[in-house]
C-alpha cells in the first residue's frame, strides 16, 4: 500500500501545475506560493495529456495532473466542466460504456490506467470511489464490509472480523453500529450510510480514494463528519473530491484544480488558489462572477 510513484514514469505536469516534488519552484510563484508548494507530496497518480470522449464529444482536453500522494486534491469548476469524467478515468469506469475513450496517460504504480490491458479488478483494489448519493447494499451492515473483502482477498473468517471493525473504526462508524452489525444497512442514517460507503471503500484497503460530491445529500453535521474522515484518511490514502462547494475545498484540500469547459484551468496549493489565483477564470469563478 501506498508506494510512492514518483514522478520519473512520466514528462512534467503542464505550466499551470505547482511541481508535486519538495523542492520550491524557483522565480515564478511569490514567496507563499513557494513555500505552499514545498508542501506537496510526491504523485501517487501522475496524468499527462489526458483527453476523454464521449463519442465525438471531447469532455476532457490535454488534462495534466499530478495527486500527491497521502494528500487531498480537490476538483472544482462549473458544472459539465469534466470533474466527474476525470474521477470515471481514473477508475476505469467508463469502459462499462461502447463509445466512450480515454487518450494519453494517467500512471499509478508504474501502469497507464487507460491501457487496454489493464486489469481493471486490480484498478479497483487500489482505487476506490465513493458517490454522492449513499449507495448501501441491500444487505446487513457488516455484510457490505465483508462482501468486497472476500471478492479482492482470501482471509479467514477472523481476519474478516477483523478487518470489518477496522474498517468501520477508520470511517468513524463503529461506536454507532457495533451492537448491530447484523441489522440492515437500510436503517442507518443518510450521513450513517455515506460513512458505510466509505468504510466499504477503506476495507479493501486502496491506495487512492475519489470521492465524487460526497456531501451534497447530506445535512451540516453529517457533511462536517465526511470532511474529518476525510483529513484523517488522508494520512493512509491519495484522496481526490470534487466538489461544488469552494468552502468545502478551502477546508478539505490541500491543492484545488479548478476545471473549465473540459480544459484544467489552474492547479495550485488551495490557500494560493483561493487567495491568489492566477488566472483570470479562476479569479472570475471563486468570486461567484459565473459557474
Ligand atoms: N454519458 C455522457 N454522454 C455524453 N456526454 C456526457 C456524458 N456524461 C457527461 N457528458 C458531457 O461531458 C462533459 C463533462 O461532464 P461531467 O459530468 O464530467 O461534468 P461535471 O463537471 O462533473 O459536472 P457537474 O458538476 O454538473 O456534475 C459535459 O459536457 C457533459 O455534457
Amino acid at each position: 500500500m501506498n508506494q510512492n510513484l514518483g514522478t520519473d514514469t512520466a514528462a512534467p505536469a503542464a505550466a499551470t501545475q505547482a511541481p508535486a516534488t519538495a523542492q520550491p519552484p524557483s522565480g515564478t510563484f511569490g514567496g507563499m506560493a513557494a513555500r505552499s508548494s514545498a508542501l506537496m507530496n510526491k504523485a501517487r497518480i501522475a496524468i499527462r495529456d489526458l483527453d476523454f470522449y464521449y463519442g465525438t464529444n471531447k469532455a476532457l482536453k490535454s488534462i495534466s495532473l499530478d495527486l500527491p500522494d497521502r494528500q487531498v486534491t480537490g476538483m472544482i469548476g462549473p458544472s459539465g466542466c469534466g470533474k466527474s469524467t476525470l474521477l470515471r478515468v481514473l477508475n476505469r469506469m467508463y469502459s462499462l460504456y461502447p463509445g466512450q475513450r480515454a487518450e494519453g496517460q494517467v500512471m499509478l504504480d508504474g501502469q497507464n490506467i487507460v491501457d487496454p490491458d489493464m486489469d481493471l479488478n486490480a484498478l479497483r483494489a487500489k482505487v476506490g470511489m465513493v458517490f454522492q448519493k449513499p449507495t448501501p447494499f441491500p444487505m446487513t451492515i457488516h455484510e457490505n464490509i465483508a462482501f468486497g473483502i472476500r471478492l479482492h482477498e482470501k482471509l479467514s473468517r477472523a481476519e474478516i472480523e477483523e478487518r470489518v471493525e477496522w474498517a468501520l473504526t477508520r470511517a468513524a462508524l463503529w461506536p454507532e453500529v457495533k451492537d448491530r452489525l447484523h441489522s440492515s444497512a437500510m436503517g442507518l442514517s443518510g450521513g450513517q450510510q455515506q460513512r458505510l460507503c466509505i468504510a466499504r471503500t477503506i476495507a479493501v484497503r486502496p491506495d487512492v480514494i475519489l470521492f465524487d460530491e460526497p456531501t451534497s445529500a447530506l445535512d451540516p453535521i453529517s457533511t462536517l463528519k465526511i470532511e474529518e474522515l476525510i483529513d484523517e484518511l488522508k494520512q493512509d490514502f491519495t484522496i481526490a473530491i470534487v466538489t461544488h462547494n469552494m468552502q468545502q475545498a478551502a477546508r478539505c484540500a490541500d491543492q484545488v484544480a479548478f476545471f473549465y469547459l473540459g480544459e484544467l484551468v489552474e492547479v495550485a496549493p488551495a490557500a494560493d488558489l483561493f487567495t491568489a489565483p492566477r488566472q483570470k477564470r479562476t479569479q472570475e469563478y471563486i468570486t461567484g462572477r459565473f459557474g
